[in-house]
């Protein structure tokens, strides 16, 4: 008998490593990013491990702030949400990263919003760039023009009342409302001219589609690669991505209001004007592109976080008639005694010691911002909680989670319990409190839009009285802002407390 023996053919063995190579391959990256990446000992989701995709995943679905919450629950204060990335709340790391001294820089996430814009303090991602930028604009947001932008508020609280007063026993959509006021507020501060929403009560459109640009640029900052290689072939397939869409519509309005001024230029004292004296003071480092560009930084990072801000306080407010009739009677006394205003000022509202702890209190239990906000670790590394986490690894912390910390704000975190806010040593909750972000980055416009928030809510439970629509619940969808929609109410026109004195 003769044994046959078969020469495996060449397309044979290709046919195999067809296979192998790539299977191969994929075992090898899955194995190194399970055990012996240096974030492999940092538990997290198994396939938030192997691919940024699982975060891109999760930012689309809308619940990014809760499914960390739930996450950190699980896993403890470090949790890997992707193969380069750890999430933070562990309360030491978290001031080694956003501590004033920090080298932690903003993360490339920020770079789908900055573009191809040089002056952006929002975007650029250049530590020392971003500290020349910042302090060439810091005098627009310093406390002293905060006094003279007053007046520009209390134009639009007059207006949102008046508009309130036409809706009496009806159902009012608050959030819209309170977000057609916060637009008209920028337009007012930075040009001296409203939107003129509030007066059309309409948006003409405009909300839906930052919407949609936020939405789009939230997810790919996640894998911003993609969109980088989508700017370069834009001339060739056009373009699928609705953040190319955040310069049209408000920037065309900033473009033409602010080219008015250049044009006319008249001394006013809003914070366009301010923008103007330091492009004829610096020429050189800030130019008329600079101006436009803190136009509609003002719109992007001001109208919304403080329309998200505002809004959880009224509905924490309402869900909570206790803390809702404190404030009244806390607003009541003070208008009997002759020390509030209609609108009310500034600084009577500083002296409300409940209403400054409600709006404390509500932006701790509904931050504006729902994401980590992300920075790369500098180089040598870092420890945080006995894990070392290596250069260039993005590393975050969102306020969603951090504001939960029982050990800085106490039991019963998720409930909305302002009286926390009026104990006696309240530093840490303070230091920890990270609703306007923190260190060399902190939101620059946070007393701006406290002077929104101040004036407005004591002035509307004043003239009104507020209450829930059917007591339902509101709808909450996490982009990057943390809107909230189906926020009713109704209103009843109150007896002045003056007259009763
Ligand atoms: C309640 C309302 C507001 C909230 C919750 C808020 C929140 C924040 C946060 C969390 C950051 C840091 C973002 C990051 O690190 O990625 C930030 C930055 C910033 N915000 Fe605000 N903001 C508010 C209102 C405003 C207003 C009214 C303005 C302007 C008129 C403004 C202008 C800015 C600017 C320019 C930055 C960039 C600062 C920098 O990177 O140096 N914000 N804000």
């Amino acid at each position: 008998m003769s044994s046959k023996t078969t020469t495996p053919h060449l397309h044979d063995i290709l046919y195999q490593y067809f296979y192998f190579i790539p299977f191969a391959t994929l075992l090898s990256y899955i194995l190194y990013q399970r055990f012996f990446s240096p974030l492999s000992s940092i538990p997290g989701p198994f396939l938030a491990s192997l691919t940024r995709w699982w975060l891109v995943y999760i930012t689309r679905l809308g619940h990014y702030n809760r499914t960390l919450l739930h996450l950190h629950n699980k896993y403890g204060s470090l949790v890997r949400i992707a193969p380069d990335e750890v999430s933070v709340v562990d309360l030491d790391g978290f001031r080694t990263i956003y501590g004033s001294a920090s080298k932690f820089r903003k993360s490339d996430w920020y770079s789908v919003w900055q573009g191809h814009r040089v002056f952006d303090v929002f975007g650029e991602r250049d530590v020392k760039k971003h500290a020349q930028q910042r302090k060439l604009v810091t005098r627009a947001f310093a406390m002293e023009t905060l006094k003279e932008l007053e007046g520009y508020v209390d134009n639009m609280v007059e207006v949102f009342v008046t508009k309130m007063g036409e809706q009496i026993g009806k159902k009012v959509d608050m959030a819209y409302w309170i977000q057609l006021f916060t637009f008209d507020v920028i337009g007012e501060i930075t040009w001296s001219k409203s939107f003129g929403y509030m007066e059309s009560s309409s948006d003409q459109g405009t909300f839906s589609k930052i919407h949609d640009v936020v939405s789009s640029g939230t997810w790919i900052g996640q894998v911003p690669w993609v969109f980088w290689l989508h700017d370069r072939l834009q001339p060739y397939i056009g373009n699928y991505l609705s953040i190319n869409h955040r310069h049209s519509g408000l920037r065309n309005f900033a473009l033409c209001e602010t080219e008015a001024r250049k044009d006319k230029p008249v001394k006013k004292k809003d914070m366009i004007g301010r923008y103007f004296d330091t492009m004829l003071q610096k020429p050189d480092e800030f130019d008329f592109n600079a101006v436009i560009s803190m136009g509609t930084t003002n719109i992007n990072a001001g109208a919304d976080t403080t329309a998200v801000s505002m809004r959880a306080v009224i509905y924490h407010l309402l869900r909570n008639p206790e803390a809702k009739y404190k404030l009244i009677e806390e607003i009541d006394d003070m208008r009997r005694k002759g020390e509030l205003s209609y609108p009310v000022k500034w600084d009577e509202a500083n002296k409300m010691k409940y209403l400054q702890a409600c709006i404390y209190e509500g932006m701790r239990i509904h931050p504006a911002i729902g994401i980590n906000l992300p920075r790369v670790v500098p180089q040598g590394g870092v420890q945080i909680n006995g894990h070392y986490i290596p250069e260039n690894t993005i590393v975050g912390t969102s306020a969603w989670v951090l504001h939960q910390n029982k050990s800085v704000y106490g039991e019963d975190v998720d409930k909305f319990k302002p009286e926390i806010w009026l104990q006696e040593d309240t530093g840490d909750m303070h230091r920890f409190f990270f609703s306007f972000g923190g260190g060399s980055r902190a939101c620059m416009g946070r007393n701006i839009s406290w002077l929104e928030i101040s004036k407005l809510i004591p002035t509307l439970f004043l003239r009104f009285d507020v209450e829930l629509w059917e007591g339902k619940e509101w709808t909450e969808e996490c982009l990057f802002f943390v809107y909230q929609s189906d926020f009713y109410v109704k209103l009843t026109p109150r007896k002045d407390p003056a007259e009763e004195a």
